[in-house]
C-alpha cells in the first residue's frame, strides 16, 4: 500500500499542526465513535515485543477532575518554588493544565509484567516497555489532531495522585494524564515559544553524522 501525496501531505499537516492545549478546551462532548478511533490510533503504536503495555483509564466526572486539579495544584506550587527572580515570575503566568475544562481526561498507562518476565527486544534495556505506551500517547495525540481535537499533556501531578483518584493498581505505571477535547483554536507555534520561554532548537544542531559533535544547545 503506497501513501499517496495527498496523505503524505495530509500526515505532515498533523505533526506541524499539534500542539499542547491548555487554554482553549470547549465543552462541545466528543462522540463514543471518534474517541474510539483516537483510542484504536493508540492501541495501534509500535510497542516492544509486541507487548502492548498500556491501558486507558478515561476520565469524565468533574469529581475526579476536582480531585485531579488540587494534585496539579500541590505540584505546581512545588514546581513554582524550585524557580527563583524574573523565571518565577514568568512560570506563574504560564497556564499549564485544562484539566477541568476539558469533557474528557485520559491516564495512559503501562503494565510492566503484562506478557511476563521475558520480552523480545526489552532484554538489554527495561525501560524500553515504558517507550512504547509513550508511543501509544503519541499516536493519540496526534490521531486527535487530525479529528481537530486537542490534547494537553499534564506531568505537573505526582503518581501517587493519579493512583489513588483512579484506583490504578500498585505495579501500573501511568505515563501521561492526558486532557482532550474540542478547542477554539490550535496555537501556530509552541506557547511556550510564544510567551517566551524556550525557543525551538534548530535541527542541525542537533544531528551529528557518525560521531557526536560538541555543539552548544541553549
Ligand atoms: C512528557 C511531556 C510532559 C508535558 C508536556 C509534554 C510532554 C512531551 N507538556 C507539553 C509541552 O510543554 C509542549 O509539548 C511543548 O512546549 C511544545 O509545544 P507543542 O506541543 O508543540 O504545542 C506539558 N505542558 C503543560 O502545560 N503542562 C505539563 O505538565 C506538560 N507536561
Amino acid at each position: 500500500m503506497k501513501i499517496t501525496q495527498a496523505e503524505r501531505d495530509a500526515v505532515y499537516k498533523t505533526i506541524f499542526n499539534r500542539r499542547d492545549v491548555r487554554a482553549e478546551f470547549e465543552a462541545t462532548p466528543i462522540p463514543d465513535d471518534v474517541l474510539k478511533r483516537i483510542l484504536t490510533a493508540a492501541h495501534h503504536a509500535p510497542s516492544v515485543g509486541f507487548m502492548q503495555p498500556w491501558d486507558f483509564v478515561i476520565v469524565r466526572s468533574d469529581e475526579t477532575k476536582q480531585k485531579l486539579k488540587q494534585g496539579f495544584i500541590q505540584a505546581n506550587r512545588e514546581a513554582e518554588a524550585l524557580f527563583e527572580g524574573e523565571r518565577k515570575e514568568q512560570y506563574r503566568s504560564l497556564k499549564l493544565e485544562g484539566i477541568q475544562e476539558a469533557p474528557i481526561g485520559i491516564c495512559v498507562t503501562c503494565d510492566r509484567t503484562r506478557t511476563g518476565p521475558l520480552v523480545l527486544g526489552r532484554t538489554a534495556n527495561l525501560d524500553m516497555d515504558l517507550y512504547s505506551s509513550v508511543c501509544a500517547v503519541q499516536n493519540l495525540w496526534l490521531a486527535a489532531r487530525a479529528e481537530n481535537i486537542g490534547v494537553g499533556w499534564v506531568s505537573i501531578i505526582h503518581d501517587h495522585v493519579l493512583h489513588q483518584t483512579l484506583g490504578i493498581p500498585e505495579h501500573i505505571v501511568p505515563i501521561a494524564y492526558l486532557c482532550l477535547g474540542y478547542v477554539s483554536h490550535f496555537h501556530d507555534q509552541p506557547e511556550l515559544e510564544k510567551r517566551g520561554w524556550l525557543k525551538r532548537q534548530s535541527l542541525n544542531s542537533l544531528i551529528h553524522e557518525e560521531q557526536w559533535q560538541d555543539k552548544s544547545h541553549k
